[in-house]
């Protein structure tokens, strides 16, 4: 299978660098005029799929909103996986995994086994069990071409306590961020191992050039604008995929305005890293 970071690099050339988050918030699928039930789970995640997953680059479903509806919400967040693929998007599983390295391989089998239901192109893993304890999850992406976005800098206000805390060789996040950079060494034309870097952090020391790529939550809804994310990124923007969820989920339920907002995502971030 290709590497991730080389398909990566070709959706960002073919469709564009903005990702969508699928996150069905019970406020959203109110807001839709729609109930709190799987059926509606189903038809808003679905709608979504249909909408964005033919033109952008890449999408994010939040395991978490699916979950909550147990396993026939899971059903439906198999088919949001299958059908974003099958109409060309990559699919990052935001489930944010993480655990001893033997739990870390059952993970790795859910999530980065192409055979697997679930089996997605990318997924968010927590490092805070060490760095090391995410080798499983590695060897799964470099077996299947698939690709790990580790939490770094959060776009949560809680995320510094804990991010920007000391060690003897730097801050915890700069640490996550070196990890990176030795598995993406030499990698052509990008690696497959990428940082969380919120759009929301305000400033960092860090170098967040890693030679892999960025997933940029907080985009829109949670405040980051565009040149919060030129300020942030730097050069690393050159692989960055800015993210956001409720601003676009918003435009529903037309599939129209759906796309709209989508495609105009995409045209406002598309000028980064230039
Ligand atoms: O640091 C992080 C990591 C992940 N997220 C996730 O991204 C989306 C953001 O949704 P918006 O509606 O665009 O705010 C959501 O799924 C979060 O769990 C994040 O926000 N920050």
């Amino acid at each position: 299978m290709t590497p991730f970071g080389t398909r990566l690099a070709a959706a960002i050339e073919d469709r564009g660098r903005f990702c969508v988050g699928i996150d069905p918030h019970a406020a959203l699928l109110h807001d839709w005029g729609l109930s709190d039930d799987v059926a509606s789970l189903e038809r808003f995640a679905l709608t979504v799929v249909e909408a964005v997953a033919p033109v952008v680059g890449v999408v994010k479903p939040q395991s978490a909103f699916y979950e909550r509806f147990g396993s026939k919400g899971i059903a439906v967040l198999e088919r949001v996986v299958a059908e974003s693929r099958a109409a060309g998007a990559l699919v990052v599983m935001d489930a944010k995994r993480g655990d001893i390295g033997s739990t870390t391989q059952a993970y790795a089998d859910a999530y980065l086994d192409p055979t697997s239901p679930l089996g997605s192109d990318a997924l968010t893993v927590s490092p805070f069990l060490g760095f090391g304890s995410l080798d499983p999850m590695v060897e799964a992406c470099l077996e299947h071409g698939g690709g790990l976005f580790v939490l770094a800098l959060t776009s949560n206000k809680e995320g510094p306590e804990v991010q920007h805390a000391r060690t003897a060789d730097g801050t915890v996040a700069g640490t996550v961020l070196a990890h990176l950079r030795t598995l993406n060494a030499g990698v052509v034309p990008v690696g497959s191992f990428g940082a969380v870097v919120g759009a929301t952090i305000g400033e960092t020391a860090e170098d967040l050039d890693v030679n892999g790529p960025l997933l940029v939550p907080g985009f829109g809804a949670q405040g980051g604008t565009v040149a919060d994310l030129e300020r942030i990124l730097g050069r690393a923007a050159r692989w960055a995929l800015p993210s956001s969820s409720r601003e676009v989920l918003r435009a529903g339920p037309d599939a129209t305005a759906l796309r709209d907002a989508a495609l105009r995502g995409n045209d406002a971030v598309r000028g980064l890293g230039a």
